[in-house]
């Protein structure tokens, strides 16, 4: 897992990609090697076999993780994702962006994150129930309201997060809903938690359209991935007078000069399955989407989406990455140098993981906000958050990101010092 000091190593790696961003941080800021090395290794990985039953009598066995990246400052924190195309090395790189992404946003969380190896679209609904509870049960050794709490990541929603409340609950013999976050409302969850990731990365572009002088009321947009985070980034833009002209999803795009009618564009995916085929636009390639000519570009969908290869093609001025990892070490180095805007994932998608914090405190204290309570105090946490990160960006000359990591890694730095986890 180790890599040598700021090289690009496998390029589109997620892992090594982010190891290349924190090396290069803690290079910048003259952190010791040695608590460099204690900062990047995960505290605990967690592989599971998931017996499952399927509704035609078979059995299958799936592959799950949950990797508890770093501790120092709180309980883990960290979503669950059911994906075909999950890997050890992705969970882990994942974790690791929530302990960053945790710390920038100053919530007191250490990193997680989760998954099974699976393609959920094959699974009926009882075969989801019986693989998330069997999964739960075999993570439960190290889960729990003051040890670590999992949340939604792709392919995973409010009724997955009911499945673990209740197993988890079960075990213990009463309700314990402080255990996961993204909840139903009807068993805990908060008030704007589905929306709080799409909308947090739209209060960072406002800030960041102020920053460069975009009047986001005349602005354009694309958004790839048209899930629980980049649908309600495109609503949130289009509630601005933001025309977005361009979506996708796993089968394809979208394109429509004059602008899509964001809330259309969603009923219509919810009745069909996909954006695709949605009339009155043309369809458009992910490669296509990306490249589009418009002011923001909302990566939204999986890692690695921008990399060397389409990195000069790339025409927005603002790239929100609402997406974990989804513009890869090189790629990122060429947008900077074509001077374009990249407010990084551990950032622009942290409102997510903010507003569960707000989910979790609000389990704990039984006592629960208003919507419009949630939304001020993200945008009051975002807004701030992204004031710092701007901040050092321009006094020390680097990019948002590397400032971004900065801060981060400062704080987690301080907390293992603070408590001698460091030898
Ligand atoms: N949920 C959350 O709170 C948070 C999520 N994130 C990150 O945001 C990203 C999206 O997550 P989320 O919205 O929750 O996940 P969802 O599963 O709700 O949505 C994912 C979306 O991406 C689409 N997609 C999948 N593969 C591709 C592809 N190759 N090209 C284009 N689109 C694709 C999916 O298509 P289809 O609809 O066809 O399946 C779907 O529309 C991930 O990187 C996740 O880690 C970050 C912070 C918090
Ligand atoms: O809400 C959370 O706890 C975490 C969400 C998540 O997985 C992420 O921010 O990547």
């Amino acid at each position: 897992m180790e890599m040598a000091n700021c090289v690009y190593d496998n390029n589109n790696d997620l892992l090594q990609s982010t190891f290349f961003q924190v090396e290069r941080a803690a290079t910048r800021m003259g952190l010791d090697p040695g608590l460099l090395k204690v900062l990047k290794e995960p505290k605990r990985i967690l592989t599971v076999s998931v017996p499952l039953r399927k509704d035609d009598g078979s059995l299958d066995v799936y592959q799950g993780f949950r990797v508890q990246h770093n501790l120092a400052r709180g309980p883990a924190k960290g979503g669950i994702r059911f994906h075909q195309d999950v890997t050890l090395e992705e969970v882990i790189a994942l974790a690791a962006l929530m302990t960053w992404k945790c710390a920038v946003v100053d919530i007191p969380y250490g990193g997680a994150k989760g998954g099974i190896i699976c393609n959920p679209k094959e699974l009926s609904t009882g075969e989801l129930e019986r693989l998330t509870r069997r999964y739960v049960t075999e993570i439960s050794i190290i889960i729990g309201p003051e040890k670590d709490i999992p949340a939604p990541d792709v392919n995973t929603n409010p009724q997955v997060m009911a499945w673990i409340m209740d197993t988890f609950s079960m075990q213990h013999g009463y309700s314990i809903p402080a255990v996961v976050t993204g909840k139903p409302l009807e068993i805990g969850g908060s008030q704007g938690r589905n929306e709080a990731t799409g909308r947090g990365c739209v209060y960072t572009i406002e800030e960041a359209a102020s920053g460069c002088g975009l009047n986001l009321a005349e602005a354009t947009a694309a958004v790839q991935g048209f899930g629980n985070v980049g649908a309600v980034a495109a609503a949130c833009l289009n509630d601005l007078g933001c025309r977005v002209v361009a979506v996708s999803d796993s089968k394809g795009g979208v394109y429509c000069e004059g602008g899509l009618d964001i809330a259309e564009v969603r009923e219509y995916k919810e009745r069909t399955g996909s954006v695709v085929g949605y009339p009155d636009a043309t369809p458009i390639t992910q490669q296509e989407l990306l490249a589009l000519d418009c002011d923001i570009l909302v990566p939204a969908a999986l890692e690695n989406q921008i990399t060397e290869a389409n990195a000069a093609d790339i025409r927005a001025k603002i790239v929100a990455e609402a997406a974990n990892g989804p513009t890869t070490a090189r790629a990122d180095d060429i947008l900077q140098q074509r001077g374009i805007m990249v407010i990084p994932d551990i950032l622009a998608n942290a409102g997510g993981v903010v507003v569960s914090y707000f989910e979790w405190v609000q389990g704990m204290q039984h006592f629960f906000w208003s919507k419009d309570e949630v939304n001020r105090q993200l945008r009051r946490r975002i807004v701030s958050s992204f004031r710092e990160v701007w901040e050092i960006a321009q006094r020390e000359r680097v990019s948002m990101r590397t400032a971004a990591y900065m801060i981060a890694l400062e704080r987690v730095k301080k907390a293992t010092l603070l408590r001698g986890l460091f030898p």
